[in-house]
């Protein structure tokens, strides 16, 4: 299989040749597409790589009929509309820890050039001005660095203010005061942050919450004279707001490499003498670039290889020793969800899927998304997919409880699914056995014991003699030959099943003449 990557923002050329040299990937980079010229493009691509530019919109993706997976070499997702990616089942990947270090070496020389005016003196000076009196600066030390956010580059900024003598407190929801004290800074709420401060730099995300975090009430709270720094994003900082402060003489002066819209070439705040800005270049050095284009195709070339993604953005990232322990059971998973789902006939409201022995003591989160994916592709098709399972559940209401026991129940490790619908209770048990591979190990607690691949009939019939002989001689009939043949019951006469693996799929007219047999109550024919 070819898969066509489309590279859409300039990327390093020594970080994608993992992904040139490999010889099921077909790349092409066009860096200069614009947004309906990449509309018109994307139904010929598997992947798509971008960094900030492109604009990646559910518009764009409902045209990628052949989409399956995003890579952006960079940190910031906000360019991407994950939730659509999700829904449509296409993966997103990120680099998340790639440019950390250049985007907090940029915010540091930020805050330098911003603290002696650098910028102005210099280009003052590019305009044959000596002056040195009007460029007089303050000394960052002994003075107050407040972080908003305090992630991979929020702490690296900390850790470099602190050798610059600088005091750094910082607001983040997942900090608490002993963290802090372990990192040798101080902890703050937002509000104490904002009134102490004597820079303020931001560093989170660019989400619903954060969007004009920094924002005219913020603006208030701050001490005469604060400097503000957003390496981060742009709307993280109400452009307005920090218009305003600046003119009023609350804010001294601001340091900003991203802007609410980018590209600029004429902005307000870039009038004020106040503010030194740089065009979004924080994760723009030989390093970083070459960083995030490789951790990005590694990614992509991992993921058409079948292998664990390292750094998925729309999926809970699971680490690589736990991953490696349940990747053994993720074809079982779906094989029990495949074939429970073939046996309800009404609609799925709740999914209960419990995990025994050995599977207990691991991280199964990514076996129920597999699971799910079984049950849900068979009424609404191959674009089901792990990513958009559980997205997909959720939107049709149906309830998804996992349990676990540690209890072994015959097996060293037992799966077990169970579906309800409004009137039937179902359920399949499998289990992985050591150097045998999967089987399914229960059928409505019937015992059998098959290998969950191939063309498989789930027959439900009374325990009566002749029933296996009518069945076998009408198989005949349709030239169908049976591989292996598994038979349980409740009790003598009573209600029984039958496994039957046939070399061939069953046909509508060969179901339904199975189904007219006497004593035969129902039939499901099921390919695994
Ligand atoms: N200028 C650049 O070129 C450049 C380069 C790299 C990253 N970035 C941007 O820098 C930002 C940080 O990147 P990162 O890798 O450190 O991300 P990260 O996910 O490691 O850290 C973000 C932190 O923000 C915190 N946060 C979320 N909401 C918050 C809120 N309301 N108040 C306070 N903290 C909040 C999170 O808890 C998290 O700890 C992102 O916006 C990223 O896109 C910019
Ligand atoms: O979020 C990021 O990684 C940075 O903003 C870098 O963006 P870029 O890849 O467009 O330079």
């Amino acid at each position: 299989m070819m898969y066509n990557v489309l590279i859409a923002d300039p990327l390093n050329a020594v970080g994608i040749l993992p992904l040139k040299n490999a010889k099921n990937i077909h790349v092409v980079v066009d860096t200069g597409l614009s947004a309906i010229q990449l509309h018109d493009k994307i139904s010929e691509f598997d992947a798509l790589i971008v960094r900030s530019q492109t604009q990646v919109t559910r518009l764009l993706l409902e045209n990628a009929s052949r989409l399956k997976i995003i890579g952006r070499a960079g940190v910031g997702v906000d360019n991407i509309d994950i939730e659509a990616a999700t829904e449509l089942g296409i993966m997103v990947v990120n680099a998340p820890n790639a440019n950390t270090n250049s985007a907090a070496e940029h915010t540091m020389a930020m805050i330098l050039a911003l603290s002696r005016k650098i910028p102005q003196a210099y280009y003052a000076l590019k305009n044959h001005q000596w002056d040195r009196k009007k460029y007089i600066g303050v000394e960052v030390r002994g003075k107050t660095l407040g972080i908003v956010g305090l992630g991979r580059i929020g702490a690296e900024v900390a850790s470099r203010a602190k050798g610059q003598r600088m005091k750094v407190i910082a607001y983040d929801p997942f900090l608490s005061p002993e963290k802090a004290a372990k990192m040798g800074i101080e902890y703050g709420m937002l509000e104490e942050v904002l009134r102490v401060s004597d820079f303020i730099t931001v560093h989170t995300p660019l989400l619903k919450e954060t969007r004009h975090l920094i924002n005219a009430q913020a603006f208030e709270l701050m001490k005469p004279g604060v400097q503000i720094i957003n390496c981060a994003r742009g709307g993280i900082i109400d452009e307005d707001a920090l218009y305003e402060a600046i003119l009023s003489n609350k804010v001294a002066g601001a340091a900003l490499d991203v802007f609410e819209e980018e590209p600029i070439s004429h902005h307000k705040l870039l009038d004020l003498p106040e503010v030194i800005a740089t065009p979004h270049l924080g994760a723009s050095t030989i390093e970083a670039q070459e960083n995030v284009a490789v951790d990005v195709s590694e990614d992509i070339l991992n993921f058409f290889s079948g292998s664990i993604v390292r750094h998925p953005v729309n999926l809970p990232s699971v680490p690589k020793e736990i991953m490696n322990k349940i990747e053994p059971y993720f074809n079982l998973a779906e094989k029990l969800g495949t074939f429970l789902i073939h046996l309800i006939d009404e609609a799925v409201e709740e999914v209960t899927i419990t995990y025994a022995g050995e599977l207990s003591k691991l991280e199964v989160a990514p076996l129920t998304r597999n699971t799910m994916k079984g049950i849900l592709k068979r009424h609404l098709g191959t674009h089901v997919n792990n990513v958009n399972a559980m997205y997909l559940a959720n939107k049709r209401g149906i309830t998804i409880q996992e349990s676990k026991t540690t209890q072994k129940k015959g097996f060293t490790n037992l799966m077990t699914c169970e579906i309800k619908t409004k009137s039937d209770t179902r359920n399949i048990s499998g289990t992985l056995l050591n150097g045998l591979g999967s089987r399914i190990v229960k059928v409505d607690n019937y015992r059998v014991d098959v290998i969950p691949k191939g063309h498989i009939v789930f027959i439900h019939h009374n325990d009566q003699p002749g029933v296996i002989g009518r069945m076998g001689s009408l198989l005949a009939e349709y030239q169908i030959n049976i591989a292996t043949m598994q038979v349980d019951r409740s009790d003598m006469g009573g209600d029984a099943i039958m496994v039957l693996k046939i070399d061939k799929h069953l046909e509508n007219d060969e179901l339904k003449a199975l189904k007219d047999l006497d004593e035969i109550k129902d039939v499901k024919a099921i390919d695994l």
